[in-house]
């Protein structure tokens, strides 16, 4: 369950104003939710809804095998081919997996960090590998060079017996990796043409690694499909998907000139990271848009709260308070403590950390630093389909208010042009 508290932000966004702007929304509600606006890009929207009976069924065989067959699965991907599935890994994950758990799924093809690639051929020797390599184009370079690196490293180990260690996720007709995946004889799972790659954790691109790390994906899409019934049915004032991307547009209107997704749990962060990309690529663009950042609390606190409380005034920050009610722990300091910590004794870390939520709003708010609350409570599975569709929603409403095309990227374009020229 996903709750938004707005009272921490209403000295900056008053009801009347989110009142007064009700024909605003109407009209990027009305927007969202007609395929012919922005046609081709929105199949994720009735995504949760739809039957994906078959391709769960193709995953699961795919997973099994790999799982059969290998005990480290590399996945390879960038940007919105790597973040979500590393994102729900995280969050779902134990913050300590056994070592086991841990190198069932590692991610490459992230950078180009020729370190990181050494280091884990240098490993693999002790495991047998399955690689998936996830590319939506599929002829982006990052992944492409960890590919076939990989993709070498197979065929060197296993011969011919490489083909049915690798799993192509691509676009279903075309592209360089559709073709050479054809060519080898590689299975292969589709991403549909019309779900972007910051829009397609729900699709094979997540859902494969998760399955293959043994997470229960129909949990994450009964969490999405939560959402979806609840967020289509919702007046635009009782949305809070909706109220979030409102009040986060109206401070971009008052010049703020950032949003930090704040969170608490170690297992929240990298989801921010896929938030991140969710909000950069849709709404940076134009020469507008709020710069999508993260903080991980209370740990910055320790590096940027001064920042964040002393310095220029163009922050805000949503804080995405996750309660996972799947991790059965109670962890209560001892009765005595030494004498000046003697103040939290018999406390539990949830009672500091809440305590802390609430200081720093209280903090930050003061010193002119918008913030906004939303509870996020339920089993992790669950709740991580809920958070991808709830900022899904509100990104792509947010994109409509701003008048800008929330479903294109083609800023990303200009360095790749240069990489090439000076490549080819
Ligand atoms: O799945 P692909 O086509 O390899 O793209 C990976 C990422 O690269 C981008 O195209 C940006 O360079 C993102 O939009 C995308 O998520």
């Amino acid at each position: 369950m996903i709750r938004l508290d707005k009272t921490p932000v209403e000295k900056w966004v008053t009801n009347t104003q989110l009142t007064q702007f009700m024909s605003i929304g109407e009209l990027a509600h009305k927007q969202l939710w007609d395929m012919n606006v922005h046609k081709g890009s929105k199949g994720w929207l009735h995504w949760p809804a739809e039957d994906h009976h078959r391709l769960m069924q193709q995953m699961e065989a795919i997973a099994q095998r790999f799982r059969a067959i290998s005990d480290v699965t590399v996945v390879i991907g960038i940007g919105g081919s790597y973040l979500g599935a590393r994102a729900a890994l995280s969050m779902m994950q134990s913050n300590f997996a056994s070592e086991a758990d841990q190198m069932r799924v590692l991610f490459a093809g992230n950078q180009l960090s020729e370190s990181y690639i050494g280091d884990l051929l240098s490993i693999l020797d002790e495991h047998e590998v399955t690689v998936v390599v996830i590319s939506k184009s599929g002829g982006t370079l990052e992944p492409s060079a960890a590919f076939h690196t990989l993709r070498d490293y197979l065929e060197k180990r296993y011969g011919k017996g490489a083909a049915e260690r690798i799993c192509a996720v691509t676009d279903p007709e075309s592209g360089t990796l559709r073709q050479f995946a054809g060519d080898r004889g590689y299975v292969t799972l589709p991403i549909p043409r019309d779900i972007g790659g910051r829009y397609s954790v729900l699709t094979a691109v997540g859902l494969l690694p998760m399955m293959i790390a043994g997470l229960p994906v129909n949990e994450v899409m009964a969490g999405a499909a939560e959402a979806y019934d609840e967020l289509r049915q919702q007046t635009i004032l009782e949305n809070p998907a909706y109220v979030y991307a409102m009040i986060r547009h109206f401070l971009y209107l008052q010049g703020f000139a950032a949003e930090a997704l704040v969170t608490y749990e170690p297992q929240a962060a990298h989801f921010a990271g896929w938030w991140q990309q969710l909000f950069g690529e849709s709404q940076g663009k134009d020469g507008i848009g709020l710069f999508p950042t993260m903080l991980q609390y209370t740990t910055d606190l320790h590096s940027m709260g001064q920042y964040v409380q002393d310095a220029r005034k163009m922050l805000l920050e949503t804080v995405l308070d996750v309660h996972f009610t799947d991790t059965a722990h109670s962890i209560t300091l001892p009765g005595e403590l030494d004498e000046k910590s003697n103040y939290m004794s018999g406390k539990s870390f949830s009672e500091l950390q809440q305590v802390a939520v609430a200081s720093v709003i209280k903090a930050h708010t003061d010193a002119g630093v918008p913030n906004l609350l939303l509870h996020a409570e339920g089993n992790r599975p669950r709740l991580f389909g809920e958070l991808v569709y709830f900022f899904e929603i509100a990104c792509s409403f947010g994109g409509y208010l701003l008048g800008i095309n929330g479903f294109d990227q083609p800023g990303v374009e200009a360095y790749k042009q240069e990489m090439r020229r000076r490549l080819v």
